[in-house]
């Protein structure tokens, strides 16, 4: 991590308008009751992804899906607003799309190219095919949001998210110029300089983990199951730049956890799943993020302004106090009937929500 600026002084604590989750994936039945319970601490709204099994690709699923989610947060001290999103896939019709838009439960729509990553398998896999789902969508003013990598065989992990704006996401965003897009959980300096790039109809999300972490973490001295997501951690570089965006005030830039549950036994397998779970700390660790780049004072426009400002929906109107208090993640949470390991298990964290 960086060196703390000449002039940074210490603040201890920091009351900020309650935040919001860009983006996070609760799953579905037992698991439930902990994801929500962990979102519910303190985010006001978060933007539920799509990809359970089946895939939630209609109007009716979501909603079913929403019911499911406000069920498993009764009797919880507060909840959170699910925000729903579609899945969409080589079917997705535009008459689905605008369904979509009259609800007002449904907030955008999520493009997984197929293959690309965890339950993407019934993903899009002929994106020109959907050009008049996208089309709809930007007429219907919808949100796409993408899961930005590409799945050719002959293309690199390492290089998927920058061939994927190239070949992909560019020409979407020339050919649909009035098409609100969210590119995801960005990891590369080629995303920060496109999203930076383009109009204001483009953003982005980012997690704490690419924030906190690049490869060497996950690969240095052993391989670290738990670091493993998609798009995978880059280079120190890449990180830097992530953690320039996060901080500039630029608005384009905003909170997403793509906070993602698996069962311990299925990420430390032979084929271990992608995903990491952030949601039981998540804005403490981007507070640790902003603190040690002496920017806790652009923490509130990330986590709680740009995202309802590019949703076009109303800030949040109470707060949130995060006080410098050290505590310890446990080593192991419920997910259901299995259990995870949280990201820094066993590690300390300097923040805490009040
Ligand atoms: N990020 C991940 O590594 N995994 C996510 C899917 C996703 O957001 O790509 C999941 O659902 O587990
Ligand atoms: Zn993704
Ligand atoms: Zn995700």
């Amino acid at each position: 991590m960086r060196q703390i600026p000449a002039g940074h002084y210490f603040v201890d604590t920091l009351t900020l308008t309650r935040p919001d989750d860009w983006h996070c994936h609760l799953r579905d039945g037992a698991a439930l009751q902990h994801t929500c319970a962990d979102m519910a601490r303190y985010f006001g709204r978060v933007i539920v992804m799509p990809n359970l099994t089946p895939p939630v690709t209609s109007v009716a699923a979501a909603a079913a899906y929403r019911e499911r989610i406000l069920a498993a947060m009764q009797g919880l001290p507060r909840q959170f607003e699910p925000l729903m999103t579609l899945y969409l896939t080589d079917q997705t019709d535009a008459a689905e799309i605008e369904l979509a838009a009259a609800s007002d439960f449904v907030h955008a729509v999520k493009l997984y190219p197929a293959g690309a990553t965890t339950n993407s398998d019934a993903g899009v896999a002929q994106l020109d095919a959907l050009f008049p789902v996208l089309a709809a969508m930007e007429a219907a003013d919808l949100p796409l949001l993408v899961h930005g990598e590409v799945t050719d065989a002959d293309i690199d992990i390492f290089d998927r998210e920058k061939v994927f704006i190239e070949r992909h996401l560019a020409p979407i965003v020339q050919r649909f110029p009035g098409l609100r897009v969210v590119l995801e959980h960005i990891t590369t300096r080629d995303a920060v300089q496109f999203v930076h790039e383009a109009g204001a109809q483009v953003a982005a999300t980012i997690t704490p983990h690419h924030l906190m972490f690049n490869r060497n973490d996950m690969l240095v001295g052993g391989i670290r199951p738990h670091y493993y997501c998609l798009p995978i951690l880059k280079r120190n570089v890449h990180q830097n730049e992530l953690m320039e965006a996060a901080t500039s005030g630029n608005p384009k830039f905003f909170l997403g956890t793509d906070s993602a549950p698996h069962a311990r036994q299925r990420k430390e397998s032979d084929c271990g799943c992608a995903g990491v779970y952030s949601a039981h700390a998540a804005l403490e660790f981007y507070a640790r993020v902003f603190d040690a780049l002496g920017a806790l004072d652009k923490l509130e426009g990330f986590a709680a302004h740009y995202g309802a400002d590019f949703y076009r929906l109303p800030r949040n109107s109470d707060t949130i106090t995060l006080q410098r208090c050290a505590w310890e993640v446990p080593a192991q949470m419920p997910l259901g009937t299995d259990s995870l390991t949280p990201l820094a298990a066993g590690e300390s964290v300097d923040w805490q929500v009040a």
